[in-house]
């Protein structure tokens, strides 16, 4: 992927996020029917304003933080412990653990330096120091409890911590939960993708270290492996200090950070409980999604290996649900 300031071109057509103030009466509409949006004036993290290099370093206090460090701009995340189809597959980043002092004397060394790129990614928890932890109560969680009660959502699973050098990118992959990502420091673009471009965008099998993630570059789009990524149409939006973007469940997001210094702080939540009699037919883009990695997840473990899924799911599908369905009733109406 390319670095450096210039204003990178996403190869798809991008339109943008509705921008909605926190007191507008349809922000619960927009999320309620799974639509990103950038909510303003939330003050979600007003009490973060001040997190800069300078005064976490001061405040984190001495706890390990997740630290992510590679050579290239690019993090794309990958987990060993998800390799369960033992893929070969070697990460382009180093995990490493470390204190937020080392963090910030190694994040100002390699901006001088400009030979390593690093990214914090660390859910938050009670072993940061006290200031931190009393900026973190004064969050507005009033706002927040409030909108996730209307919204039936179960709980809050992690607050992650993002803090990351210029130009790093997150590469394109869906979460599976509901997001509401604040920006706190520095300024983040997002490109979003409904979760029916699932076969524009390839991802990698269930049981990949890099699950849930494309397999497509979006500097170098190999059209020929993965023709339908044409078809992809995103949605974008620039986040500012104290923009909150609503990323559904299920929604593809590739994330790139602008300037000197970007602090972001997100609130992963719990789905409603799925209640069967609830479920309406037909299923939504994002239930369709849970149920493919259902499906795949229940053939790796019944079958074994990757090997036999493969297989398995060619010998249901070839010539037989690969052709077109009205084609192949004309012939047997023959
Ligand atoms: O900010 C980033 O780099 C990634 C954020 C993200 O993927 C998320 O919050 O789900
Ligand atoms: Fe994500």
């Amino acid at each position: 992927m390319s670095g450096g300031g210039e204003w990178w071109q996403c190869p798809c057509p991008l339109e943008s996020v509705p921008r909605v103030r926190v007191c507008d009466p349809k922000l619960l509409d927009f999320i309620r029917e799974q639509r990103p949006i950038v909510i303003t004036d939330s003050k979600l993290v007003e009490s973060a304003r001040h997190w800069d290099l300078e005064y976490m370093e001061k405040h984190m206090g001495d706890c390990k933080f997740t630290v992510y460090e590679s050579k290239e701009r690019v993090f794309m995340f990958s987990d060993e412990e998800k390799n369960l189809g033992n893929y070969k597959f070697t990460p382009t980043a180093t995990k490493r653990s470390m204190t937020f002092q080392e963090f910030a004397s190694e994040f100002r060394e390699a901006m001088k330096s400009k030979d390593k790129f690093l990214y914090l990614q660390q859910g938050l928890n009670d072993t940061v120091g006290p200031t931190i932890v009393k900026d973190f109560v004064g969050f507005n969680w009033t706002w927040l409890t409030d909108v996730v009660k209307a919204l039936n959502w179960g709980h809050l699973t992690t607050n992650m911590l993002f803090v990351s050098m210029p130009h790093l990118v997150t590469p394109c992959h869906y979460d599976e939960q509901e997001n509401f990502f604040a920006q706190v420091r520095g300024t983040k673009r997002v490109i979003l993708f409904h979760p029916d471009n699932f076969r524009c965008l390839y991802p990698y099998r269930y049981g990949h270290p890099c699950d849930r993630q494309s397999q497509v570059d979006f500097d170098n789009p190999d059209y020929e492996r993965f023709p339908k990524f044409k078809d992809a149409r995103g949605l974008e939006a620039i986040l500012r200090p104290g923009d909150v973007l609503y990323i559904p469940r299920c929604w593809w997001h590739l994330v790139r950070s602008l300037d000197e210094l970007s602090v972001s702080v997100n609130f992963w939540y719990m789905s409603p409980p799925a209640i069967a009699e609830d479920i309406r037919f037909p299923l939504t883009a994002s239930q369709k999604v849970a149920m493919m990695r259902n499906i795949e997840q229940m053939l790796l473990t019944a079958l074994g290996s990757a090997g036999e899924v493969s297989d398995f799911l060619r010998m249901l599908v070839s010539g037989r649900y690969d052709t077109d369905a009205n084609h192949t009733f004309r012939q047997l109406e023959m």
